[in-house]
């Protein structure tokens, strides 16, 4: 019999755990690391996730560890979890620590600030490897609706197709079906992207402003995050697969979702400041929303519903106010 898969997960938050669970049930031989001890010990001596994912059970053949040698110890895949501006410094302590060869996959749906560098892209370059042994996985994965092992499709994302195959062969379950797409560059954006847009609609519905609103900034969204892509060289038609619509479906209509949410809270009337603090795990699109925003100022694309979240997230401009600019835009074509 061939030995079973090893796959590292470096992060132990709600993705991080969820996904290894998948690659426990798919037959895989699970580490994760944490960043606390006291965590990783929980895991071992429950088999639970107190923190992340409090009461659902966790597959026997998944263990955690504190220490990134013993997490990335000969691993097939090495899977990265964290939050997306603080993997290039995360990254760059564990890169002596890789095992020969493996495979580097990225969970995360971000957008670097300052470089505006894609995930996949700053794990090619702090690793220094080459694309063809990262992988992206995205999809409308809620980590919560995941771990419940409640029915789920993805996406593996890789330039090598090969590569993408091996991996969804090792994440493919009953309950979560994996596709390959060899288009990276639209998987991410349509990842990163939709945290953004998942915030313009928990603003809305926050301020109650009803369905229609929602579905007009669920396709309007889609249509700037389309018009990005096609300058940045993806494929559009990933933009209406399960990294585009997909998630970005979930994502807008679920509690679940930490950015819908936190625009929830926005539109309510909370400050930033106070729905920071009710927000305890990663809302990407908090940060990402300006990183979007510099990516399609320096590719000359007109983003409104982006630029409208960084107004309210980081300029302070009411959401009355803003909604009162984006109706006011001047008149357009649907597509151009
Ligand atoms: N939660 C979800 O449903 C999904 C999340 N994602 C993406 O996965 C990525 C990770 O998200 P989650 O696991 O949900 O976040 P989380 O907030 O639940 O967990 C983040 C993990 O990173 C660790 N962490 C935080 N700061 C760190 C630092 N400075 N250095 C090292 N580790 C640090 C935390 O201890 C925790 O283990 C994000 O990019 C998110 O957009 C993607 C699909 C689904
Ligand atoms: O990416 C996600 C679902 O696919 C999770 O969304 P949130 O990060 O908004 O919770």
């Amino acid at each position: 019999m061939s030995k079973p898969v090893r796959a590292a997960v470096f992060g132990t938050g709600s993705w991080g755990t969820a996904f290894g669970m998948v690659l426990a049930d798919a037959g895989c031989d699970v580490t994760l690391w944490a960043r606390r001890p006291e965590l990783a010990d929980a895991v071992n001596s429950t088999r639970m996730n107190p923190d992340y994912l409090p009461g659902i059970e966790l597959p026997e053949n998944l263990r955690a560890t504190a220490d990134p040698a013993e997490a990335a110890r000969d691993a097939d895949f090495t899977v990265l979890a964290v939050p997306s501006q603080t993997l290039r410094g995360n990254l760059a302590e564990w890169v002596p620590l890789l095992a020969p060869g493996t495979v580097l996959v990225s969970l995360m749906k971000g957008v670097e600030l300052g470089t505006v560098k894609r995930m996949s892209e700053v794990i090619e370059e702090v690793a220094k490897v080459s694309a063809d042994r990262v992988a992206v996985v995205t999809g409308p994965n809620l980590a919560k609706e995941v771990a419940q092992r409640m029915p789920a499709a993805g996406v593996v994302a890789c330039r090598d197709e090969a590569v993408a195959r091996r991996i969804q062969t090792a994440c493919h379950t009953p309950y979560f079906r994996p596709y390959t797409n060899t288009d990276v560059v639209g998987c991410e954006l349509g990842g990163a992207v939709k945290n953004v847009i998942g915030l313009a609609v928990g603003i809305a519905d926050g301020m109650g402003l009803g369905d229609n609103a929602k579905g007009s900034l669920i396709t309007r969204g889609l249509a700037e995050t389309t018009r990005l892509g096609l300058v940045m060289g993806a494929d559009p038609m990933t933009f209406s697969g399960l990294a585009g619509l997909g998630d970005l479906a979930a994502t807008c209509s679920s509690p679940l979702s930490r950015n819908h949410t936190f625009g929830i809270n926005l539109g309510r009337g909370m400050t930033l400041q106070e729905t920071i603090a009710v927000t305890r795990q990663t809302a990407e699109g908090v940060k990402s929303c300006e990183s979007v925003l510099d990516l399609a100022r320096r590719h000359g694309v007109d983003m409104p519903i982006t630029e409208t979240v960084v107004s309210i997230v980081h300029e302070g401009k009411p959401p009355v106010v803003a909604l009162k600019e984006l109706m006011g835009r001047s008149a357009k074509p649907e597509r151009r």
